[in-house]
């Protein structure tokens, strides 16, 4: 996120507009939390995880009286426009916004991949990255002792970060929301890899499918090998951003400053076949996420 912070702020900088920052998100545009930004508040974060602005959650933004505080203050402070980066509990938020007249435009940033308008959203890679690199890790320990391993990954209700890393991270079995799981057929895959002489055993399992715990007691009834659970959290939502993540920030960031400063509102900017782009921010909500069953499938049979 702070990539995309850079961005937007360096950008609006060089078309000489005074930019601020708010502070914790909603909570605090309602609370007045606003800082004015110049090119050194954005200096040395590009390469950091989490977000300089910091973040939350915000019940009170979501009430009317929430709202108009919040309309309250973008008058007060002269804010022309606002630019919003989050998932789409945001982006909802930035269209009551745009709806209520402020100029607005929004970032996928969540690490769930789950806006189905957009092939990526900004933190997706670099939470694959990090559950990638522990699998890796586990793998290791999993050989040695000769054992099953349970990896559970965030995503809320989205397999993608479950999918993306297991397939990097060579699971035996990946276990998502999207695709109804069969547990005799995770049994299998494991029984099967014993028999040949395998002697490591990874099952990515996507958080909220499951419980990861009873998961594992069935698992080692069914096989008779001992399977052990590592539960990442929020491990996944921190870290160095991948180049990647860093790349689609600077561009998003600089173009919702260019779609502003052409007078437009209410866009989502996202990223499609590796080309930036941008649509209604209203359209952009109705676009259902589709799960990649094409690569569900290559995981299958990779790890036959
Ligand atoms: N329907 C809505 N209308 C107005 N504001 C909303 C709405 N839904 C969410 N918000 C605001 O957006 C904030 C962020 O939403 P949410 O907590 O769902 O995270 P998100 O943007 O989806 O990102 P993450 O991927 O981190 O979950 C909420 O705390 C709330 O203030
Ligand atoms: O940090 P919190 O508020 O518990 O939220 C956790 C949720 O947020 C995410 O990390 C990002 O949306 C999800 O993957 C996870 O379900």
């Amino acid at each position: 996120m702070n990539a995309a912070i850079r961005a937007v702020i360096r950008t609006a900088i060089f078309n000489n507009i005074n930019i601020v920052g708010i502070k914790q998100g909603y909570e605090g545009l309602i609370n007045g939390e606003i800082e004015e930004m110049n090119l050194s508040s954005v200096a040395d974060i590009i390469h950091r995880g989490g977000t300089i602005l910091r973040s939350s959650r915000s019940e009170e933004f979501m009430t009317e009286e929430g709202f108009k505080r919040a309309l309250n203050v973008i008058k007060v402070f002269g804010i022309n426009g606002i630019i919003v980066l989050g998932g789409d509990g945001s982006f909802k938020g930035a269209r009551k916004l745009a709806n209520a007249g402020v100029p607005t435009m929004g970032i996928p940033c969540t690490i769930d991949n789950d806006m189905g308008y957009t092939d990526y959203t900004i933190g997706f890679f670099t939470a694959v990255e990090t559950a990638a690199e522990a699998i890796g890790k586990i793998r290791d320990t999993s050989t040695s002792h000769g054992r099953a391993n349970i990896i559970e990954v965030m995503g809320r209700n989205s397999g993608d970060i479950a999918l993306y890393s297991g397939i990097s991270g060579g699971a035996e079995s990946i276990i998502v929301p999207e695709i109804k799981f069969n547990i005799d057929e995770v049994i299998k895959r494991a029984i099967r890899g014993r028999n040949r002489g395998k002697l490591h055993h990874i099952i990515v399992l996507a958080e909220g499918v499951g419980n990861p715990y009873d998961l594992a007691e069935d698992i080692k009834e069914g096989s008779d090998i001992d399977t052990r659970v590592t539960i990442l959290g929020h491990v996944q939502r921190g870290g160095t951003p991948t180049s990647f993540d860093r790349i689609m920030a600077s561009e998003m960031g600089r173009r919702a400053v260019e779609l502003l400063l052409e007078g437009k509102s209410g866009r989502a900017l996202g990223i499609k076949c590796n080309k930036v782009m941008d649509l209604d921010i209203i359209e952009a909500l109705d676009i259902e996420k589709k799960f990649n069953e094409e690569m569900y499938e290559t995981a299958k049979i990779l790890s036959i």
